[in-house]
């Protein structure tokens, strides 16, 4: 394909574990071109990320200069921003990239509602189209859809998460976007059975605004886990999604790339572009 026609992507913390895994994915995909690596950390400034990446050079230099990358990145033309950094920052980079109309492609978690309704607010303003995916794995999407017709048949529902013990933020980006997914059913979940009281603070987990319980399990050896537990009298439905190896991310992260393009406002959930 010529080079014309080929999306340009920066990838914001490059350097990341997620990050060098997209590198790889955009390197290999024809419709593509990585025009620019973003990461914070300073040994790296000014190395092939390919190299980094193990996918050979890519003539593509490491910078820490985001905003000087997004102005490059504008200029071609069409361009989209995939974000795998940190809850930290994650809001005013998301929205430096729809000032310079580079579409983001959102994978960092850690966003707060009230900042995904600004987010929306600020694409639409802009026509800039906007992708906030929580996970870009398809199983996980098959396991929030059959959790939502399990939701409606059973009242009670916890959801237990299961990361890294490099992760940031708790719960996961995935664990409470399934929990917002389960609101459809417009039930109230989790009818209290009898008066609880906590003797260890926390040990019934964090409490979404849907009574719905999640819990978070931070421990090394672990990739990304989750679990949907359904209980009723006599009975337990239990859904599981196990992502082994990042390499499972990669499809949903080049199909955002393509989706991403054509959109003037913004979307949550990859379930919104399959
Ligand atoms: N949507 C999905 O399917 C998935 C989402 N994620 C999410 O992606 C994010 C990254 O995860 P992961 O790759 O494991 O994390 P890593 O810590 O491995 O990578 C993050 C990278 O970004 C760098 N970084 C941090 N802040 C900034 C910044 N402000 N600007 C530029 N670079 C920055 C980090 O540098 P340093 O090392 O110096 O901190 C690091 O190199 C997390 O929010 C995680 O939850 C992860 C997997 C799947
Ligand atoms: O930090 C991670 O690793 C992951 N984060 C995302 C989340 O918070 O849901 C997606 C996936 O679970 C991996």
């Amino acid at each position: 394909m010529s080079n014309q026609s080929q999306i340009p992507v920066v990838v914001n913390g490059a350097m990341g574990r997620m990050g060098r895994e997209i590198v790889k994915a955009i390197a290999g995909a024809d419709d593509m071109k990585l025009v620019g690596a973003v990461d914070r950390n300073p040994d790296a400034i000014g190395q092939d990320i390919g190299e980094i990446a193990g996918c050979g050079p890519l003539e593509v230099p490491v910078t820490h200069d985001l905003e000087a990358t997004l102005v490059m990145a504008q200029s071609e033309g069409n361009a989209v921003m995939v974000d795998v950094t940190h809850p930290a920052k994650i809001y005013e980079q998301v929205r430096a990239a729809i000032a310079y109309g580079v579409r983001p492609v959102v994978g960092t978690t850690g966003l707060t509602p009230e900042q995904i309704v600004e987010l929306a607010e600020f694409a639409e303003k802009a026509s800039v189209g906007c992708l906030i995916i929580p996970n870009f794995a398809i199983g996980v999407i098959l396991m929030q859809q059959a959790a939502l017709k399990a939701a409606e048949y059973f009242d009670h529902v916890e959801i237990i998460e299961l990361h890294h013990n490099r992760k940031a933020d708790a719960p996961s980006g995935t664990a409470i976007k399934t929990a917002q997914m389960l609101q459809e059913v417009k039930k109230s979940f989790n009818p209290p059975q009898v008066e609880e009281t906590e003797t260890l603070s926390g040990a019934r987990g964090g409490t979404t605004e849907e009574s719905i319980n999640i819990h978070s399990v931070r421990l090394p050896g672990l990739v990304a886990h989750q679990e949907v537990m359904f209980g009723a009298p006599g009975q337990v439905y239990t859904l599981r999604h196990d992502a082994m190896d990042r390499v499972c991310f990669m499809p949903g992260v080049l199909l955002s790339i393509r989706k991403v393009l054509p959109l003037k406002s913004l979307l949550y959930g990859l379930d919104k572009i399959l």
